[in-house]
């Protein structure tokens, strides 16, 4: 890993004696794409402020480079933040918009035609530099606001919910080539959303958050594949969450009562009493008979509902206890999924090692 950019130490911050943040730790490291991750309110927004020194937190420290920086004011940080609003100047044109804070700094007139022009080219808008904000569409506006702020070359570059805005496809090719200009242009990005999909597309590391705490920081195939806890599993993707009492621990292997079923699954975790097995609807196959089903780890049901999404079809299966799950496979030419018939009985079962196994806190 790169080297240690900025750390969060023992962060906590309160508005109104509410406590928002409560003692966050984190650590950004140079070039990283790295996004905080949670539902509103969970105080991501206030981390940007802090961070930026729009805010002073009531306790905890920011350290740049081993530096405390908590009374550096904000215009002394090198840290750009580019808001959902996108915040540009609508009577000055997109050259000028980028122009501002090189000609703030009282950079020659020279260079900054030559700093600008490059962050034009790069953000794919150089024929538009005579235009003004309101004649660029919302993905080129929020570009510019990229330009403008990457042109002041700052140590890291906060991006709050700024593809909100935009429409699903715009959106959907705007953060692919966010990511790719994050890469090209090496500068750290800390990216804020609350969108599970777009953190887990875009970034090298997500900090997912909840009531003002980390509950965990990770690669996204390790939050995905591996939550620390239900909230994560829950709040990154669907998951099918099964309570066991678990009866027996012994040489890595876990027996796990569910009703009247026994599951006997591989553990590394030294587990007690309760466990939850998790298992991602797209980890269940699905099978008419039992003599097709290839594992003992399986649940019986009956299909209440079959939901066509383009790629995937989910399948909704009521379990003989009453709990529903939710089953997804691939659709091709091939698939049976959907001509199984509303009410027919279905078996789901999962490979060994694919569930996770979450024990209670
Ligand atoms: N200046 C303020 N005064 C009082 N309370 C505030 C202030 N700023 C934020 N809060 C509260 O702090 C909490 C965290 O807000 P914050 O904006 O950091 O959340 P967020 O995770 O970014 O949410 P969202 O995704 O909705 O933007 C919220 O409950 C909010 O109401």
């Amino acid at each position: 890993m790169n080297k240690k950019l900025f750390t969060l130490k023992d962060l906590c911050k309160d508005y109104e004696n509410t406590p928002i943040l409560k003692n966050i730790n984190l650590d950004i490291y140079e070039g990283e794409f790295l996004t905080l991750l949670g539902p509103s309110g969970c105080g991501k927004t206030t981390i940007l402020r802090l961070l930026a020194g729009f805010e002073n937190p009531n306790s905890g420290e920011i350290i740049l480079q081993e530096k405390n920086i908590n009374n550096i004011p904000p215009e002394e940080r090198e840290i750009n933040t580019v808001f959902q609003s996108y915040a540009l100047f609508p009577h000055m044109t997109i050259f000028d918009n980028v122009a501002f804070g090189l000609k703030m700094k009282k950079t020659p007139k020279d260079e900054i035609k030559k700093e600008v022009e490059n962050a034009l080219t790069m953000v794919k808008l150089s024929k538009h530099s005579h235009k003004k904000p309101h004649e660029l569409s919302g993905g080129q506006q929020q570009r510019v606001a990229i330009a403008r702020a990457v042109v002041n070359k700052p140590l890291i570059l906060l991006l709050d919910e700024s593809l909100s805005a935009l429409d699903y496809k715009l959106r959907k090719e705007m953060q692919i080539e966010l990511k790719m200009l994050q890469r090209k242009l090496g500068i750290t990005f800390l990216f804020v959303t609350h969108d599970q999909e777009e953190a887990l597309s875009m970034s090298d590391r997500i900090v997912v958050m909840n009531k003002g705490k980390i509950e965990q920081i990770g690669t996204p195939k390790e939050i995905y594949e591996d939550p620390k806890n239900l909230f994560v599993a829950q709040f990154i993707g669907e998951a099918n969450c099964f309570e066991t009492k678990i009866i027996e621990q012994q040489d890595g292997l876990m027996s796990l009562q569910y009703y009247e079923k026994i599951f006997h699954l591989k553990s590394k975790k030294i587990l007690t009493n309760y466990c939850t097995i998790l298992i991602r609807p797209e980890d269940f196959r699905v099978e008419k008979n039992l003599e097709d089903v290839k594992t003992n780890n399986y649940f019986v049901g009956e299909l209440e509902n079959i939901i066509y999404k383009g790629t995937t079809i989910d399948l909704l299966v009521k379990l003989e206890d009453g709990k529903e799950v939710i089953a997804s496979e691939f659709y091709n030419e091939d698939s049976d999924a959907l001509g199984y018939a509303i009410g027919s009985k279905l078996y789901l079962y999962w490979v060994d090692g694919w569930e996770v196994l979450l024990g209670h806190e």
